[in-house]
C-alpha cells in the first residue's frame, strides 16, 4: 500500500518547571528543578493514503496542533517516527516543506502590507516554481477561489473571508501532493466556507492532493472528509469512516426538557433509573436533555415518566446532529464498539 504519512508510536512530552516558594526555595531551584511531564501526544499511529481527505479533529488540548507541528518538522518528536511524503520532516526540513501547502488559519504566510500578488510572486520565487507551471496552475486557482480583485490590494486590507482565500492560493503555488490545513473556514460565512469546501473537492479530485483538515467545524469534515481522526488527551481514540460514527450514534434520540422548576441531575437519572437514558445539562438549570435508544415505547415511557413527577413547559425531540456526536463522544472520551 502506497503511504503518504506513516505515523508510528508518536509522543511529545513537554516539562513545565515550578518554582518553590521562598528564599530557601529559589536557591534549591539553581540546583535541581522540579518538573512535570505533560504528554501532549501519546503514542499516536496512523497512516495515510495518497489523496485521502481526513478530518483531525478533538477537543481544545487534545494534541492536535502538536503532533502536525511534528508532522511538519515545526516540532521534534520525544519518540516514535514520521514519514511524510517519503521524509523525516525535520531531518529533511528543507525539502520537506517544498512539498507541502499549510495554512494555519491564525496566522498569515502572506506579507501584510505588500499587494497579494507580490507574495505571490516571492513565494513563487521561494519554490522554485517556473513560469509556466504557475500559470498554468495559479490562473486556475485565482479563478476558483475568485480571487482576482484582491491581488493588487495590501493583506491588510482584506476582510477574513478574503484573506483566507489568498492564504489557501498561496499554499498551493508550487502545487504540494501535501496540504495541512487548521481551521481554514474559522469566522467565514457560509458563501466563502462553501467556496473553499468546493474548491478542496476540485483541487483534490484533479490532483490527488492528500489533505489533513484540522477544524472544529463539524460541517467542514461532512462535507470533505471520509475519514476522521479523533484525538482525546493526546491519544488517538477513533479513526475510521464519518458514516460508521454516524451509524453508531445516528440510532439516538435527544429528547430535550424545559422544566418550571430547576431540577437536578440525581432526580433525573433516579427517574429513568433502569433506562438507557444519559442526561445532558442545558444552558441553565430548568433545561435538560435526555439522549436515549431510538425506540418508540422506549422515548414515550420516557416521556412519560418525567411528566408524571416534574411539572415541564417544553418538550422537544429531536435526532442527534454529527456536532453532537461529536461532543458526547469527546465528553466519554472513547467511542462506543
Ligand atoms: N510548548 C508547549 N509547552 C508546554 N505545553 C504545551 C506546549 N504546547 C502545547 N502544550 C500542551 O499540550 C497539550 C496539547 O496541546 P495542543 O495545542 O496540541 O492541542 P490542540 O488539540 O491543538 O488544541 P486546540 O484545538 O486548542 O488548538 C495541551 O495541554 C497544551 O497545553
Amino acid at each position: 500500500m502506497e503511504k503518504m504519512m506513516e505515523i508510528k508510536e508518536l509522543r511529545k512530552e513537554f516539562k513545565s518547571y515550578s518554582s518553590r516558594s521562598g528564599l530557601k526555595g529559589a536557591f534549591r531551584d539553581l540546583f535541581t528543578r522540579n518538573y512535570k511531564v505533560l504528554r501532549a501526544v501519546d503514542d499516536i499511529s496512523f497512516t495515510v493514503r495518497p489523496g485521502e481527505m481526513v478530518g483531525y479533529i478533538g477537543e481544545n488540548g487534545a494534541g492536535k496542533s502538536t503532533s502536525i507541528k511534528m508532522l511538519t518538522g515545526i516540532l521534534t518528536p520525544t519518540s516514535g517516527t514520521v514519514n511524510v511524503n517519503g521524509m523525516d520532516p525535520h531531518k529533511e526540513r528543507e525539502k520537506f516543506v517544498r512539498t507541502i501547502g499549510v495554512v494555519f488559519g491564525q496566522r498569515s504566510q502572506l506579507w501584510w502590507d505588500i499587494a497579494v500578488q507580490e507574495s505571490f510572486r516571492l513565494l513563487k520565487k521561494v519554490y522554485r516554481v517556473s513560469d509556466e507551471a504557475y500559470e498554468e496552475h495559479m490562473s486556475h486557482v485565482i479563478e476558483t477561489l475568485d480571487i482576482g480583485p484582491l491581488l493588487d490590494k495590501p493583506v491588510r486590507k482584506l476582510s477574513l473571508g478574503q484573506r483566507m482565500r489568498c492564504e489557501l492560493a498561496a499554499a498551493l503555488i508550487h502545487n504540494p501532493p501535501l496540504l495541512f490545513l487548521d481551521e481554514p473556514t474559522i469566522g467565514l460565512d457560509v458563501l466563502v466556507k462553501n467556496k473553499i469546501r468546493q474548491f478542496l473537492k476540485e483541487i483534490n479530485q484533479k490532483y490527488n492532493t492528500t489533505i489533513l483538515l484540522t477544524t472544529h467545524d463539524i460541517a467542514d469534515i461532512e462535507a470533505l472528509c471520509d475519514r476522521v481522526i479523533m484525538l482525546d488527551q493526546g491519544k488517538v481514540i477513533y479513526d475510521g469512516a464519518l458514516d460508521h460514527l454516524k451509524e453508531k450514534w445516528m440510532e439516538e434520540k435527544q429528547i430535550e426538557f424545559q422544566f418550571i422548576d430547576e431540577v437536578s441531575k440525581e432526580e433525573l437519572d433516579n427517574l429513568t433509573k433502569g433506562m438507557p437514558v444519559l442526561w445532558h445539562h442545558g444552558k441553565d438549570g430548568w433545561r435538560w436533555t435526555a439522549s436515549t435508544e431510538d425506540h418508540d415505547d422506549l422515548i414515550s415511557d420516557l416521556i412519560a415518566k418525567v411528566v408524571n413527577a416534574l411539572k415541564i413547559k417544553d418538550v422537544n425531540v429531536q435526532s442527534i446532529s454529527m456536532e453532537e456526536i461529536v461532543r458526547n463522544i469527546y465528553e466519554e472520551g472513547a467511542v462506543r464498539e
